[in-house]
């Protein structure tokens, strides 16, 4: 591949020099303003556009979220943004729209454009109008024709209409993109910047916002970090500045630019609900809010049904969201392989100790469970998904899948046994085993092996404590069809059951045996699991059933005809 036909982006921008740089050792304490593009950058990059019903979906969907401010429209670009705008005039004037939300307009440098934008926001209470233009040298002379004091005469024109169309109308902020932020030379952005700051007088009561998009992603991080943060030491009036980010993700890094943006003083960041947007997308807002969350800051944003979210985004940009898409695709909390459902199954058993331990609930316990960042339940999933079984599963998933859907908790031998019965199963048919199908797997092989070709069965039976303590077992038992009434006393129950089947020629030694209810409650089953040797032959056998004992007899009868 011609790779010397690529220049490295400190070839193609200077970068800021000298560069002191905080945003190495900085941390993020608290969740920068987040501001959903959805509805323009997003929408821009659709096949098919959303119109008012699916805009207002989304919109509405923001704002339950918790998103104050929302942008929402290109305006001029077409009669559907324009009418859009209207619409939310109207829903705004008939209270459907909280106070405290504030919608943000795109226009670019055009007088008829700014001029249509203004006639869409009449009657808006509060609205950021948001100017860009292309600052970038390959811009300035490739698309605009335009060299860098005519760039800034495009822009300050604008810039004046606005301050002109706006006047001192109540609820009306001004926003500036140099677009291509991060291939444009440091100084003409602050040039540019000082010159909308001043014109538009930004204050502290009616900051401006800056937004210095990576509109084409073309380097590291670190090199978006050092950009942001030579702005943030060197803008004019900072202290009237809402400096903001608009990462894309043409290199996948879009989540790290904005992430390293905010350690660099950036307090706004512009993004897209699971990254749609042109190209690679926008960055991914979900993902931001939630590696926050992670960290123990509050995202200032509600993900706790992360599904309903999703599904409202795909089907308002009719696109899906990537199974493996961090927090909201579909398998993200799943394991399918052995080692990690091992480590899942422990760290949840752990976690419900330790919450015992502090006296707290399950969901209020602090989270450190192996492999998983976050408790899928905060996100509102079930633990159902977490653990799947298929060839590449070990003991440790598969007994957490009978355990959680059939209360069955398998001793370790037994585990590692059934375990290889799974994965001969799923080797050979190349699938994945649900729980039903592993449960079925179970039950024919452990609980009735070979109901109708069984050698010794046992039809009515009953067991007897006795005045002296001992347990006696009567039944009519069949031993290669040969049919008689047998009885045994033991100890126990079991021991009473291996007597009579030593009576009916039957020898059996009971190696282990161990038994649990299925679920807390008196309506629980009992399950009993045995290992029996029988003759030359070892063997399990497991029985489920309402009371104990006849769980324990079910069991020592299904090992023996597995045995046999
Ligand atoms: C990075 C971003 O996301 S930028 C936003 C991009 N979004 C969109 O383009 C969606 C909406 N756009 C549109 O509907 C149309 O492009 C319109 C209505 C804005 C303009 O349409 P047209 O007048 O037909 O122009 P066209 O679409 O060809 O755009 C190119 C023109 O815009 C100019 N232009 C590009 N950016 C800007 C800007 N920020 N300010 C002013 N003019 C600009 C170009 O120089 C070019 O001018 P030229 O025709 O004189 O060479
Ligand atoms: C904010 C702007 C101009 C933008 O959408 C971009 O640069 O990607």
């Amino acid at each position: 591949m011609p790779f010397h036909r690529y220049r490295p982006a400190h070839e193609r921008v200077p970068p800021p020099e000298p560069v002191a740089r905080d945003w190495p050792s900085a941390r993020i304490e608290r969740a920068p303003l987040w501001v959903p593009v959805d509805l323009r950058d997003g929408n821009q990059a659709l096949a098919e556009p959303m119109r008012t019903e699916r805009k207002r979906r989304l919109f509405d969907l923001q704002v339950a979220l918790g998103f104050k401010e929302i942008e929402v429209a290109y305006p001029s670009a077409s009669r559907t943004d324009f009418e859009f705008v209207r619409h939310l005039a109207g829903a705004v004037a008939r209270g459907e729209v909280p106070d405290d939300v504030t919608v943000v307009v795109f226009t670019p440098a055009r007088r008829d454009l700014i001029e249509r934008t203004f006639a869409a926001i009449e009657g808006l209470p509060r609205v950021v109008v948001h100017l860009y233009a292309a600052t970038a040298p390959v811009w300035r002379d490739v698309v605009l024709g335009k060299g860098r004091a005519e760039v800034r005469a495009m822009v300050e024109d604008a810039a004046r209409l606005m301050a002109k169309l706006g006047g001192d109308r109540p609820g009306l902020r001004f926003q500036f993109s140099p677009e291509v932020f991060n291939l444009t030379e440091p100084d003409f952005v602050l040039e540019l910047c000082g010159a909308v700051t001043e014109l538009w007088d930004a204050c502290p009561e009616r900051p401006v916002t800056l937004n210095l998009p990576a509109t084409v992603e073309v380097a590291t991080p670190n090199v978006y970090a050092d950009q942001i943060e030579y702005m943030h030491r060197n803008l004019d009036r900072r202290e009237s500045v809402i400096l903001s980010v608009h990462p894309h993700n043409d290199r996948g890094t879009g989540v790290a630019c904005a992430e390293l943006a905010v350690l660099a003083g950036a307090q706004r960041v512009e993004g897209c609900l699971f990254g749609n947007g042109e190209r690679t997308g926008n960055v991914d807002l979900v993902t931001l809010a939630l590696n926050l969350y992670t960290q123990g800051v509050d995202p200032m944003v509600d993900f706790s049904d992360i599904d309903a979210v999703r599904r409202t985004v795909e089907h308002c940009n009719r696109l899906p969201v990537h199974p493996r898409h961090p927090y909201g695709g579909d398998l993200v909390h799943t394991a399918f392989s052995g080692t990690h459902q091992d480590a899942i199954s422990k760290g949840f058993a752990e976690h419900a100790r330790r919450a015992r331990e502090l006296g707290a609930t399950e969901a209020d316990a602090p989270w450190d469970v192996p492999y998983l960042p976050v408790d899928p339940a905060d996100l509102g999933r079930s633990y159902e998904a977490v653990i799947r079984v298929n060839s590449q599963s070990g003991k440790g998933g598969v007994a957490h899948l009978l355990r959680a859907h059939r209360g069955v908790d398998l001793p370790r031998e037994l585990r590692t046994e059934f375990a290889r019965a799974v994965q001969a199963a799923t080797d050979d048919s190349g699938r994945e085993a649900d729980a039903e199908s592993l449960w079925e797997l179970f039950e024919a092989a452990y609980v009735t092996p070979g109901t109708a070709g069984e050698l010794v069965r046992l039809a009515s039976w009953r067991v007897d404590r006795e005045a002296s303590g001992e347990y006696r077992f009567v039944g009519a038992l069949s031993v290669h069809e040969r049919t008689g009434d047998y009885e045994g006393s033991g100890p126990g129950p079991v021991s009473a059951f291996t007597r009579a089947l030593a009576a009916a020629g039957v020898d059996v030694a009971v190696l282990d045996f161990t038994e649990h209810a299925t679920e807390p409650g008196a309506e629980a089953r009992a399950a009993a699991y045995v290992k029996c040797r029988v003759g030359e032959r070892v063997a399990w056998g497991v029985g489920i059933a309402p009371a104990t004992v006849t769980a324990a007899v079910s069991a020592v009868l299904s090992a023996v005809n597995r045995a046999l």
